[in-house]
């Protein structure tokens, strides 16, 4: 956890303040709104069903009206009955469609978070570097997972609620007004001092949504980095100090959420208590213009009753309006990873690479600042080309600019000056599909994955058979610890490999990266020493997969050192001699004084 994002996390009283900002709109729930098209017949059904169900409900009240005037005031029992069946059969068709209604409504809110998550998902992973380099990976989880849950258990039931309750409210206030519309002149003029001070509430609302998520999303940040680190954490006795700073930021969300819940609670309660003032009010006036005979006991039975209607809607659009800000919050922030553009992007007509590799590497006046042309400069003028099937050694002492000379090659940054060529052709030129499909990378800290061995080997070349496979397992002298695992290749490896030793996974590493079979070979030595049988079995696995290849390597090994046909050595972002080892050791000066601190190597110079 960075610091500023722990000062951040850890100050309730900001989040709590955060919580108390300006209020904000339902506006980011317009942007569920393509998502929701995608699929009009569901929702044609949906209106379809909904508007069936709110007439059938409506027209219960009317029913009821004609029973009280026809048949209870003229005591005609069997006028009742008549209409007691028209009711059986209005409840028929309204159990029917509110059912349908609700099915379909759901299963779009579903369809759409799906679709939203997986949107989320291939948009974050087509983002650079950068963005990653600026953004925590639990935030982002907790975007993914927590936010489109808010969504999921929202959307469905909600959208059906508010829908319904709107229809309810219009529908209601026609029939009002067909009813008795002097009773509904009165209702029309007292209803805007409730809605008023409801809607001006409501909007306080979001702003809290919005920050409440955020502080969920620094808890999940910081325990999927603190359990991800757990060996780090009990090494260091830090059990008790992170428990801490997590019950800090864990008791900041809740504080932030109480008063969320709080300003809720009084939306509620004030809704309720306005509407029902509202109705006793309704009763006391309706009952002078039945005395005065302007309207017939059924006329106001029936209007009360779709006053209640009207009421209970509204209540249950209030309740909806509450959860719909969390939903707009929760939307906000996922729309706002759909809304970043990666920097780096394929060019608009690429050119292709030539079919057969040529594996040649040219970089020319390179210079690169992580922070673009202003920023302080990591590489200057870095000039070198690599020959097809040579191998180039990139040495230097630590922040010289090694790692970011791999990454630019990869595309992952663009250079700030000058050009890269790969078979002759700018990088920038080509796909960025077509640029990776060349290179096999092996980095220093391998990353394992949690599936089987298998997969693992298998992970750039998703298709490939058991005996492709096997066969690059045995170039990789992966094959013989496999035979010893219970279920060989499909043995789960544990998150991030933690079943297997440094040189198990170095070579596990190396195995993906023959599978793969590209011709430029990126190789990030690995800086921690193995004991001495390790380190020769991934060595042999290396010189298998360095045959025939185009090698760029980070070199911290000294075999690696003395067969590299040239040596790069990094200062400051630049240059500053190259040859090959004999000739650098003869010349003295930077590289033998490097070689004796960095390399394993004390005895060779
Ligand atoms: N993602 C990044 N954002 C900003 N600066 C970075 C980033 N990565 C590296 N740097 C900076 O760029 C410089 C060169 O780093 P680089 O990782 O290329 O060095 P290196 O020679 O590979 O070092 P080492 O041997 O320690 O891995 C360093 O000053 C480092 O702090």
């Amino acid at each position: 956890m960075t610091d500023q994002a722990v000062s951040a996390a850890s100050d309730p009283e900001k989040i709590v303040e955060d919580v108390k900002a300006a209020p904000r709109q339902l506006q980011p729930l317009r942007r569920l709104l393509p998502f929701l098209l995608r699929y009009p017949l569901r929702l044609t059904l949906t209106i379809l069903f909904l508007l069936v169900s709110a007439i059938s409900s409506l027209a219960i009240p009317a029913v009821l009206g004609g029973a009280i005037d026809e048949g209870f005031i003229a005591q005609n029992l069997e006028v009742v009955g008549q209409y007691g069946w028209l009711i059986v059969g209005i409840a028929v068709i309204m159990g029917v469609a509110s059912g349908a209604r609700f099915y379909f409504i759901s299963v779009i809110g579903e369809r759409v978070v799906a679709d939203l998550r997986q949107a989320v998902f291939a948009h974050l992973l087509r983002l650079d570097a950068r963005y990653f380099d600026t953004h925590r990976v639990g935030e982002l989880t907790s975007r993914l997972n927590g936010d489109t849950s808010v969504i999921r258990g929202a959307v469905g039931s909600n959208l059906s609620l508010a829908l319904r309750s709107l229809v309810t409210i219009v529908g209601a206030l026609v029939m009002m007004l067909l009813t008795s519309p002097l009773l509904t002149l009165g209702v029309v003029v007292a209803l805007p001092a409730i809605l008023i001070p409801v809607m001006a509430y409501s909007r306080r609302l979001h702003g809290m949504s919005r920050r409440t998520q955020d502080a969920l999303a620094e808890l999940s940040a910081m325990s999927t980095e603190m359990l991800g680190a757990n060996r780090t954490v009990k090494a260091f006795t830090q059990e008790e100090v992170q428990s801490a700073h997590y019950r800090h930021n864990s008791e900041a969300s809740y504080v932030a959420e109480t008063r969320r819940l709080g300003a809720r609670a009084f939306l509620v309660g004030m809704v309720i208590f306005l509407g029902t003032a509202a109705l006793v009010g309704l009763v006391w006036w309706g009952a002078r213009s039945v005395f005065e005979g302007t309207v017939t006991a059924g006329q106001l039975a029936q209007f009360l009753v779709y006053a209640l209607m009207a009421s209970g809607a509204l209540t249950n659009l209030s309740e909806v309006l509450g959860s719909l800000q969390t939903v707009a919050g929760s939307t906000e922030r996922l729309i706002e990873i759909l809304d970043t553009e990666p920097e780096i992007v394929d060019p608009v007509h690429p050119v292709v690479l030539p079919a057969t590799p040529l594996g040649t590497v040219d970089f020319e006046n390179v210079s690169f600042s992580y922070g673009g042309p202003g920023g302080d400069m990591v590489l200057n003028g870095v000039s070198f080309a690599v020959g097809k099937g040579e191998t180039v050694a990139l040495v230097g002492p630590s922040g010289s600019g090694k790692s970011t000379t791999l990454s630019l090659l990869q595309r992952f940054y663009d250079v700030t000056g000058g050009a890269i060529r790969v078979d002759g052709v700018d990088i920038r030129d080509v796909t960025m599909t077509d640029l990776r499909q060349r290179f096999a990378y092996v980095e220093q800290e391998p990353i394992i994955f949690a599936g089987t061995i298998a997969d693992n080997i298998r992970f750039g070349k998703p298709d490939a058979g058991m005996d492709e496979v096997v066969a690059a397992a045995k170039a990789a002298l992966v094959d013989d610890f496999v035979a010893d695992l219970p279920r060989g290749y499909d043995t789960v490896v544990g998150e991030r490999g933690v079943m297997l030793s440094g040189g198990q996974k170095q070579r596990l590493a190396i195995a993906r990266a023959i599978l793969k079979n590209a011709p430029i070979l990126l190789l990030d030595e690995a800086t921690s020493a193995l004991d001495a049988q390790s380190e020769r079995l991934v060595q042999l696995a290396l010189e298998h997969l360095m045959a025939g290849r185009t090698t760029l390597v980070i070199a911290h090994r000294l075999a690696t050192i003395r067969d590299a046909n040239t040596i790069l050595v990094l200062e400051g972002g630049e240059v500053i001699d190259r040859g090959t080892h004999d000739q650098l050791v003869a010349k003295g000066g930077r590289y033998a004084e490097l070689a004796r601190l960095q390399f394993r190597l004390a005895e060779a110079v």
